[in-house]
C-alpha cells in the first residue's frame, strides 16, 4: 500500500522579495496493489511535482510518503535503493529518458545489472525475452538507437526496463501524450494487462478524462496543489460523447 499523508511542497524564488509557490497543499490518499490512481488537473495544478515527491525525487516541506508501512524520509541506504527499483516512473517524452548514444538492447540490461538482477549474459538475454514478449516487441529493436524507433516503440522500451526492475509501483506522468491514438490505446492497454498480471499498483496523471475514465479506479482532481475532487472516475466525469472511444480501442488491441 502506498498512502501519501498530508503532503505539501512549497518552492521559494526571487532575489529581493522571497515569493513562495505552493506546488503541492495538504495532499493526501491511498493506492492499493493493482489499483489505478488518475490525477487530473490543469497544467500548472501540481501533478508533476506531486509524482516527484512520491517518487522521493523531491523533498517535501511536509507531510509524508509511507509504502509498505515505511516513511520515505526514514528509509535506510539499502531501503532507499529498493524504494527506487521498487517504484519506477514513465513520462510523457521515452526519447528524453533513452540515451541517444546506447543502443536499446544496453538500455534494457544496463539497470538489470545495476540492480543485481542478472548475473550473466545468459540471465540477461532470457529477461530481454520476457521484457520484448510483454511488450511486444521485435527482437531487433535490441540493436537500435533511441533515434532509429518510432514514438510508441520508445514508449514501450522505456515500460519493458521499468518492467525489468519487477516494480510494485508506476507513476506514469502523460505517458501518452505524444502518441497518436491508436498507438496511445495500446500502451494504455498494455499498462492495464502488466497490472492484472503482477498487481502493480499505478498512478496515471493525465489530463485527458477518456483516458482517466478508462484505466482509473479512482480519481483526483488538482487546483492551485489541492485536491479539489476524489472519487469514482464514472462518477466525476461526464458521458464521453467524442468519435473515439479509448476502452473500444483499448480493448482491441
Ligand atoms: N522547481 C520549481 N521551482 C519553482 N516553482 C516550481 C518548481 N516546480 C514547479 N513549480 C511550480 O509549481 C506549480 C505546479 O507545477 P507542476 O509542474 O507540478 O504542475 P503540473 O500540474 O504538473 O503542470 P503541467 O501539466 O503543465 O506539467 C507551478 O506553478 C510551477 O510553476
Amino acid at each position: 500500500m502506498l498512502e501519501v499523508i498530508h503532503l505539501t511542497k512549497y518552492f521559494i524564488h526571487g532575489l529581493l522579495t522571497k515569493n513562495i509557490t505552493y506546488a503541492v497543499r495538504d495532499v493526501s490518499f491511498q493506492v492499493a496493489p493493482g489499483k489505478t490512481l488518475g490525477i487530473m488537473g490543469a497544467s500548472g495544478s501540481g501533478k508533476s511535482t506531486l509524482a516527484r515527491l512520491i517518487a522521493g525525487l523531491l523533498p517535501p516541506t511536509a507531510g509524508q510518503v509511507v509504502y509498505q508501512g515505511s516513511s520515505l524520509t526514514r528509509l535506510t541506504a539499502s531501503q532507499r535503493k529498493l524504494f527506487c527499483r521498487k517504484l519506477q516512473m514513465i513520462f510523457q517524452h521515452p526519447g528524453l529518458a533513452l540515451d541517444p548514444r546506447q543502443t536499446i538492447g544496453s538500455a534494457l540490461l544496463e539497470p538489470l545489472y545495476v540492480h543485481k538482477l542478472i548475473h550473466s549474459r545468459r540471465q540477461g538475454l532470457d529477461k530481454l525475452d520476457k521484457l520484448l514478449h510483454i511488450t511486444q516487441l521485435s527482437p531487433d529493436v535490441l540493436a537500435k538507437y533511441p533515434w532509429q524507433i518510432s514514438g510508441g516503440q520508445a514508449q514501450r522500451i522505456v515500460i519493458a526496463r521499468a518492467l525489468g526492475l519487477e516494480p510494485e509501483v508506476i507513476i506514469a506522468d502523460e505517458p501518452t501524450a505524444m502518441l497518436d491514438n491508436s498507438v496511445q490505446a495500446q500502451i494504455l492497454a498494455l499498462l492495464k494487462t502488466v497490472q492484472q498480471q503482477t498487481g502493480l499498483s499505478l498512478i496515471l496523471i493525465s489530463h485527458d478524462p477518456d483516458i482517466i475514465k478508462s484505466c482509473a479506479d479512482h480519481m483526483v482532481s488538482m487546483a492551485n496543489g489541492k485536491i479539489v475532487i476524489a472519487g469514482l472516475p464514472s462518477e466525476i466525469l461526464p458521458r464521453s460523447g467524442g468519435l473515439f472511444s479509448l476502452r473500444q480501442a483499448m480493448l482491441s488491441t
